[in-house]
């Protein structure tokens, strides 16, 4: 039989329902699909591939999926530091992206963002940012799937300038990219703070409509819920429910303040939680109770949140930060062992995006967004389980081959769609105009 590519690596984490792993195995692949996933000897025997990859002391997990991000701010990495979220935001970083925000800003910004990211086995993501056609446009060049926000917020901005006018671009871009193989939309409101009734209503309603997901910060600090409760004497996950957004479609972004019968609620309604355990903590902003949620049956998928708040877009990272806070939160080192934490990072956050049928695993027929780490490495020996080292040791410099839909994106741990040199200068650029222009403020 013919397959366009053929992998044959040392272990296979499938992170399928049984989370099997598989030793001195190969995955075919043709068309961009898995086409079957084998015994070595008996892969040879198979199939004839175009192209065969040898990769001796790697091991195979299925590509990485961010599920919170606004990928253009890694161009505001390290510009606020060390602030809580309101002053950081309002002191800081809105005014920055008031002055800078731009269709370059967005463009420059979101290649340095999917760079980095790509390079760190991260093959898919969900965005949430000004200029979202930029933002599409700029990751399918690269090859790389995203899921885009349409946003939406109740104060004009460079983008648009009315409630109507975030809904009408949203919308449009919905059209344009409704057929494509790497971009999809999700309505993204940015908060319940910053978004009024009747635009929260309306996006639960085309949500439903054109079934694709909500992607909203919610109770990311104990403030939300405080502010909330003085001007209306309602919890932001109450209005949210009257309003008809706690449904499957929902992927409820921090979630770090939950009562017992919101845990319960969300569960009943299978609304999902994507959790950003660095970005809360470097912003103080709370714990998500993430032992709590997956005990009630909540999924739970992880996010970095922008590179202003994390700094970094580091997957790999944000499993093990996951997997430790969990244990300190529960006060039990059993919770959320490193096999969750991997399926946080994967296939929970295919969920979280609507595309668990297309990526997440290594499974027949799914798109094959793969990735290969080097665990050869002294940090990462000797070598009891793999998983162990994935989440507990492995680093972003052990990624070495990246594939999304069968296209090497990431070879020997050099990008193939993107041009480094120039994304690198690009950034200094903006650091330089954006530094100069703070120290003269
Ligand atoms: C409407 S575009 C997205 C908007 O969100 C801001 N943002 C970035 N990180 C956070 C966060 O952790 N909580 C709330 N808002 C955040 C970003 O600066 C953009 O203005
Ligand atoms: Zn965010």
């Amino acid at each position: 039989m013919h397959a366009d590519l053929l992998i044959h690596a040392e272990w296979i984490l499938t992170v399928d329902a049984d989370n099997r792993q598989l030793t001195d195995h190969a995955v075919a692949v043709t068309d961009g699909r898995i086409q079957a996933i084998l015994p070595y000897d008996d892969a040879r025997r198979t199939f004839q591939a175009a192209q065969t990859v040898e990769l001796p002391g790697h091991v195979l997990i299925p590509g990485l999926v961010n599920a919170h991000t606004h990928a253009a701010m890694s161009l505001l990495r390290g510009l606020a530091d060390d602030l809580p979220l309101m002053t950081w935001l309002h002191e800081h970083i809105w005014p920055t992206e008031q002055r800078w925000v731009d269709t370059q800003f967005v463009a420059d910004g979101t290649r340095l963002a999917v760079l980095e990211m790509l390079r760190g086995g991260v093959t898919c993501y969900n965005d949430m940012y000004f200029h979202p056609e930029i933002t599409a446009q700029v990751t399918a060049e690269a090859g790389m799937r995203a899921v885009i926000g349409m946003i939406v917020v109740d104060f004009p901005t460079g983008y648009a300038a009315s409630a109507d006018e975030y809904f009408a671009k949203g919308l449009a871009l919905y059209e344009h990219y409704q057929h494509h193989p790497l971009i999809q939309l999700a309505w993204a409101p940015h908060a319940p703070y910053s978004v009024s009734d009747a635009p929260l209503q309306r996006v639960a309603e085309l949500a439903t409509a054109l079934q694709v997901p909500i992607h909203i910060h919610l109770h990311e600090t104990a403030d939300e819920i405080n502010n909330a409760l003085r001007a209306h004497d309602e919890r932001p996950f109450a209005r949210l429910d009257r309003l008809g957004l706690i449904n499957p479609l929902l992927a409820a972004v921090h979630m770090t303040q939950l009562s017992d019968a919101e845990i319960a609620r969300l569960a009943e309604m299978g609304a999902i939680v994507v959790h950003c355990p660095e970005s809360n903590l470097k912003l103080a902003s709370g714990f998500c109770p993430v032992a709590k949620l997956f005990d009630a049956g909540v999924n739970v998928a992880l996010g970095t949140d922008g590179a202003a708040s994390n700094n970094d877009l580091n997957l790999l990272g944000e499993m093990r930060t996951a997997a430790l806070l969990a244990k300190g939160i529960a006060g039990s080192a059993s919770v959320v062992p490193a096999a969750d934490a991997l399926r946080m990072a994967t296939i929970n956050g295919a969920r979280a995006l609507g595309l668990a049928d297309e990526i997440g695993s290594i499974e027949l027929g799914k798109s094959a967004d793969l990735v290969a780490l080097d665990l050869r490495d002294p940090h990462t020996q000797p070598l009891y389980h793999p998983v162990s080292q994935l989440v507990y040791a492995a680093g972003r410099h052990q990624v070495r081959q990246v594939w999304i839909r069968g296209q090497q994106v990431i070879r020997d741990g050099v990008a193939t769609t993107m041009r480094v040199p120039e994304i690198l200068a690009e950034a200094q650029v903006w650091a330089a105009r954006i530094g100069a222009a703070s120290v003269r403020e």
